[in-house]
């Protein structure tokens, strides 16, 4: 039986994955964490997300450690906030509980640390900006199309709710980096995200990344190859987080059999490279 501990736990991503797990024959939820000092201290987490007394009580986040001794979680699932994550990251690898992260939006320095972490305390780990089945064969499609089209103009387009916090999406940065890296591009001088004011013609290298927001989109990502008279655009919408939820049983699953110390990404999880 797989113990998770679910940090973010009454977030619209959280609360659908607790839900979820609880339809597992193989897993069970041990542990929910929220934000430091949350109100849903020691609140029964079934009852805050609408299902009926869970016997699983919240815990706040300054109490993660403790948390994850006595419930003897083999994994947590994160689904939080980037600046928030990186603690906890560091926290739960230090405890010796492998990670599955779909958290999104942290900076090159953030990344650096959370690999360390994972590296140093010899747990394993999935994390990945989008774990959506068809995202992964969309990563993939672009990857092939970038090769054959790389001439082309290149540019990201995402749509998400008015919610979300971060932006660009890491699906979309994902998707900038697969394409950068195909055409031997550095991503940090060729990416130009939104465009305002006479910012002049666009050079050939460059590849647009642009993001918008609104109303209950749940996640929409569109790559599009421009070319003499014509274009490809290759899209992929999320109808529902059902779609990002069936990844990360499959990315619990995963971990617990991936080597220690190592980073896995839902392409390995998948088996889609
Ligand atoms: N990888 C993927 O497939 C997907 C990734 N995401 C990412 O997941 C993250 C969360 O998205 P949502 O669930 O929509 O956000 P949300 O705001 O609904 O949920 C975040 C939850 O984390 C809690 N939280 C904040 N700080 C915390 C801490 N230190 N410890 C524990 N909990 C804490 C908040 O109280 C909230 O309940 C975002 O970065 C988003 O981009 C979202 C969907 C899919
Ligand atoms: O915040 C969201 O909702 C999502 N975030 C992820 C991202 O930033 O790519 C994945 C998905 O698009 C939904």
């Amino acid at each position: 039986m797989i113990k998770v501990a679910v940090t973010g736990a009454c977030g619209r991503m959280g609360s659908k994955i607790l839900k979820k797990i609880l339809e597992q024959d193989d897993m069970e939820v041990v542990a929910a964490i929220e934000s430091p000092n949350t109100p849903f201290q020691s609140k029964d987490v079934g009852e805050i997300i609408g299902i009926g007394e869970l016997g699983v009580e919240v815990n706040g986040a300054e109490k993660l450690a403790e948390t994850l001794k006595t419930s003897k979680a083999d994994v947590l699932v994160d689904f939080t906030i980037a600046d928030a994550a990186v603690g906890t990251i560091k926290t739960t690898s230090k405890e010796g509980v492998n990670l599955v992260v779909g958290t999104t939006g942290f900076s090159d320095q953030q990344l650096k640390e959370i690999k360390e972490s994972i590296h140093k305390n010899q747990v394993s780990a999935v994390i990945a900006p989008n774990m959506a089945v068809g995202v992964n064969v969309f990563f993939k499609i672009i990857k092939d199309v970038a090769a054959l089209i790389g001439d082309y103009d290149v540019e990201i387009i995402e749509a998400h709710h008015r919610h979300k916090k971060d932006s660009p999406s890491g699906t979309a940065v994902r998707a900038a980096e697969i394409i950068a890296e195909e055409l031997n591009r550095n991503l940090d001088e060729v990416g130009v995200y939104g465009r305002k004011g006479i910012v002049g013609e666009r050079t050939d290298e460059e590849i647009g990344i642009h993001a918008v927001r609104g109303g209950d989109i749940v996640g929409d990502h569109t790559v599009l190859f421009a070319g003499e008279g014509e274009r490809i655009e290759i899209v992929h919408r999320a109808h529902s987080r059902q779609s990002f939820v069936s990844g990360v049983i499959k990315a619990l699953r995963y971990v617990g059999t991936a080597q220690k110390g190592s980073i896995s990404d839902m392409g390995d999880v998948l088996g889609i490279k």
